[in-house]
């Protein structure tokens, strides 16, 4: 409720502000982190002065430099398996031909020099910044700092030898913040709704984040990852009880199912790696048909045989690679 947040950021801000104050502020660094956390700091304390624009952060992701180099630990040449075939988007073992053969060819179209939006979704407190801010960054923090409205980082990759961008938005679980991060929903490639392993009701909330976030994005275009976090504080007989449900919710959703944990890391390099490489290879291939690379009558689909859990078959063979 933004009026909530009004009171709220209205009690930090600095009375010479005044009426220049917005809560949307630019951020210092190229990405958002930490620039709308409450109790972390004075969220207008700006150093540079008092707000020049009312903060933007789509704008501000679109002037990012796509084409700085990507981290060695951000090569993808396979494509990284899922957790659970149970739930998975789709069990190939390798991207699809028709992916493989375009990279090679670099017939990607615009997919290297577009940057691909990704939420995060879930209740309060269930982890949603510390595995972006593991993943990112390398860091847990184990204070909770709410997030206010909407954060993100930017994370670049490389995959089979093309620059693949990924906008990383970390959103606001408390009731408060709901409308003012529901704002940011649209325009995703994929959503990741994030629930506590260690509490029930988080994993039922993950029905009504995915219908939220769904008002705004094509059910029918957007990939779906269901995430159970802080692995470490389930004993494994709990664990396997938990995901054991979350199966099911993540089957009912059409979602991946993961389980992570943002303190040890385990599974979160997979997990984000995952993510990249389905998102890729679901971009590649809507260039790919976008363009007319494909003959009339030729479907394309990313889960075209057998292998595929969520969609219809289509037994087509690829036009461009045997
Ligand atoms: N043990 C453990 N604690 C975690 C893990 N991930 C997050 N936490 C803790 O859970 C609390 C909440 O984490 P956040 O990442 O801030 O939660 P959030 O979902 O972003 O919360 P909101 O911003 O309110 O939506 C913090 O105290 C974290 O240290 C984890 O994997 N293991």
């Amino acid at each position: 409720m933004s009026h909530v947040l009004g009171l709220e950021l209205r009690r930090e801000a600095p009375p010479l502000l005044g009426p220049l104050f917005s809560p949307f502020i630019p951020p210092r660094r190229s990405c958002g982190s930490q620039m709308l956390r409450s109790n972390h700091r004075s969220l207008i304390t700006n150093s540079a002065g008092p707000p020049r624009l009312l903060w933007a952060p789509h704008k501000a992701a679109g002037k990012m430099n796509i084409l700085a180099p990507v981290r060695r630990d951000r090569v993808l040449a396979e494509l990284p398996q899922c957790l659970r075939k149970e739930a998975a988007l789709h069990v190939h073992k390798d991207f699809h031909p028709r992916v493989t053969c375009a990279c090679q060819e670099h017939r990607t179209g615009t997919v290297g020099f577009k940057i691909s939006k990704v939420i995060v979704v879930g209740d309060l407190s269930v982890g949603k910044t510390c595995l972006i801010n593991r993943f990112c960054k390398n860091t847990f923090d184990k204070n909770y700092k709410a997030t206010i409205g909407v954060d993100f980082e930017m994370e670049r990759f490389e995959v089979l030898g093309v620059p693949f961008s990924l906008q990383l938005w970390d959103t606001a679980g408390q009731e408060r913040f709901k409308c003012i991060a529901s704002t940011y929903y649209r325009g995703a490639q994929a959503i990741i709704i994030v629930f506590n392993l260690n509490d029930v009701a988080s994993l039922e909330h993950t029905k009504q984040w995915l219908a939220d976030a769904l008002k705004e994005n094509d059910p029918s275009s957007v990939l779906l990852f269901l995430v159970g976090s802080k692995k470490d504080l389930s004993t494994p007989a709990q664990y396997v009880l938990m995901e054991r449900d979350a199966l099911k919710v993540a089957q009912e959703m059409k979602a991946e199912y993961w389980a992570v944990s943002s303190l040890t890391g385990e599974n979160v390099r997979e997990f984000f790696f995952r993510v990249a490489a389905l998102t890729f290879e679901a971009n590649v291939l809507a260039e790919l048909e976008k363009s007319g690379a494909r003959r009339i009558g030729d479907v394309v689909r990313i889960n075209s045989d057998d292998n595929n859990l969520y969609l219809t078959a289509s037994k087509k063979k690829p036009t461009c690679c045997p």
